[in-house]
């Protein structure tokens, strides 16, 4: 799939944007703070709902605007669809195909599927492990749209319950106010569980599917790498039912989640926050080096990993990701954020060729000289809130 229009209105720092793109690669050069980012995060956008660099809505719409506008249209298999995404602050946004509204925004997620690399990537390496949790989740919504919906339903039932555990906790022990919100806290058990046990269940199997990619990804970013370098595994809140594999029953899940959330009962209470569910899971990132040089001992690649260590894990994450979505039917648009000012010379070639077939690339960069060879397609000159076409600036 790629993009062959995008428009913008009052979107970051474009009051408009009017651009024109073809299959291949596209750079967009100039220099920081010109608006290179604003516009690949714009389809970005169209593509999850949310944006790779911040968390809500508020920073995308120009200062001084109270909405934004997105459209693109989006060729995929020789059809166009044009995907219009209307954002209002405070209040609901829209969205529109083909002008026809659509009931719920929620429907457009997952029409264009993208894979972004940036330099916030590290994050996924070094951060919390509610980055890895954010990075599972975006990629469960992209592959299975619907998902999203159950993502949003946890949220909700998590923030519900909470609040309760806070209300139950503070109440007398023993008084009415307190059975009262324990009864009810009941209800919101059941909930927990069963949301829980769906997202839980996704994660697991995403985490199988992924697991191959990843490894083969590592090999091809790291010098000197192996296949069985890389790995990672799935870290639950709680001990998963014997013998649950990838497609773990969604009722022994059920079951399991809601026994755990049982017994862990008193320290909720005390604390006034839910202590179990996929919430406070993990993705394990492990590293190991061969028997000779660490006797085939796998460590944690967060605290141990060196720097170029990290950097090609986070690569290989989002690499894998990318032939997941290949390997599903589809060709996702890559953008490559940012990302080659911060790779040696031979990481930028190889990242370049891994991804020079992709049937769109993005790539933003502030020097012209940092783009690989490999990746010489069209270019766009990104200065004083303009995008003009030009040839090689190099
Ligand atoms: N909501 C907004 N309203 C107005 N301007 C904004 C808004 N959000 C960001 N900007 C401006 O957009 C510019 C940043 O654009 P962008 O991140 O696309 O830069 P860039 O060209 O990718 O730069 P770099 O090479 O440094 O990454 C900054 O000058 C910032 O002040």
């Amino acid at each position: 799939m790629y993009v062959s229009h995008l428009v913008l209105h009052d979107f970051r720092s474009y009051a408009a944007a009017d651009v024109r793109l073809e299959p291949g690669v596209t750079a967009f050069i100039g220099r920081n703070g010109q608006g290179k980012t604003n516009l690949v995060e714009a389809i970005d956008y169209l593509s999850r709902l949310s944006s790779h660099r911040v968390a809500t809505d508020a920073p995308l719409v120009r200062a001084g605007a109270d909405q934004a506008v997105v459209r693109a249209a989006v060729v995929k298999d020789g059809r166009t669809a044009v995907l219009e995404v209307e954002l209002n602050p405070g209040r609901a946004n829209r969205a529109r195909i083909n002008k026809s509204p659509l009931p719920r925004t929620r429907e457009l997620v997952g029409l264009v599927r993208t894979v972004v690399f940036s330099p916030e990537d590290l994050t996924l390496v070094k951060g919390d492990p509610s980055d890895r949790r954010r990075f599972l989740d975006d990629l469960l919504v992209l592959r299975t749209p619907r998902l999203a919906g159950v993502r949003a339903d946890y949220d909700r039932v998590l923030r519900q319950r909470n609040s309760l555990l806070k209300t139950a906790g503070a109440a007398r022990r023993g008084s009415s106010s307190q059975e009262s919100a324990l009864a009810t806290l009941g209800v919101w058990d059941a909930h927990l569980a069963r949301t829980g046990a769906e997202l839980l269940a996704e994660r697991l199997a995403l985490t199988e599917a992924l697991r191959p990619y990843v490894g083969k990804a590592y090999e091809t970013v790291a010098r000197g790498a192996s296949r069985d370098d890389a790995e990672i595994t799935y870290r639950p809140s709680f001990e998963l039912p014997a013998g649950d594999g990838p497609a773990a029953d969604r009722t022994v899940l059920t079951d399991a989640l809601l026994a755990e959330v049982e017994r862990r009962r008193n320290d909720e209470l005390d604390r006034g926050v839910s202590l179990v569910g996929p919430h406070r899971d993990d993705l394990l990132l492990t590293l190991g080096h061969g028997p000779d040089e660490s006797g085939g001992a796998r460590l944690p690649v967060k605290g141990y990993a060196s720097h170029g260590e990290s950097w090609s894990f986070a690569l290989a994450l989002r690499l894998a990701s990318y032939d997941l979505l290949r390997a599903d039917g589809d060709d996702p648009i890559l953008i490559l954020d940012d990302v080659f000012a911060e790779l040696d010379t031979e990481r930028r070639a190889q990242l370049a060729d891994l991804v020079a077939g992709a049937e769109q690339v993005l790539v933003t960069a502030a020097v012209g000289a940092d783009v690989p060879q490999a990746l010489a397609g069209t270019r766009y000159v990104v200065a004083n809130g303009e995008v003009r076409r030009a040839d090689d600036d190099r």
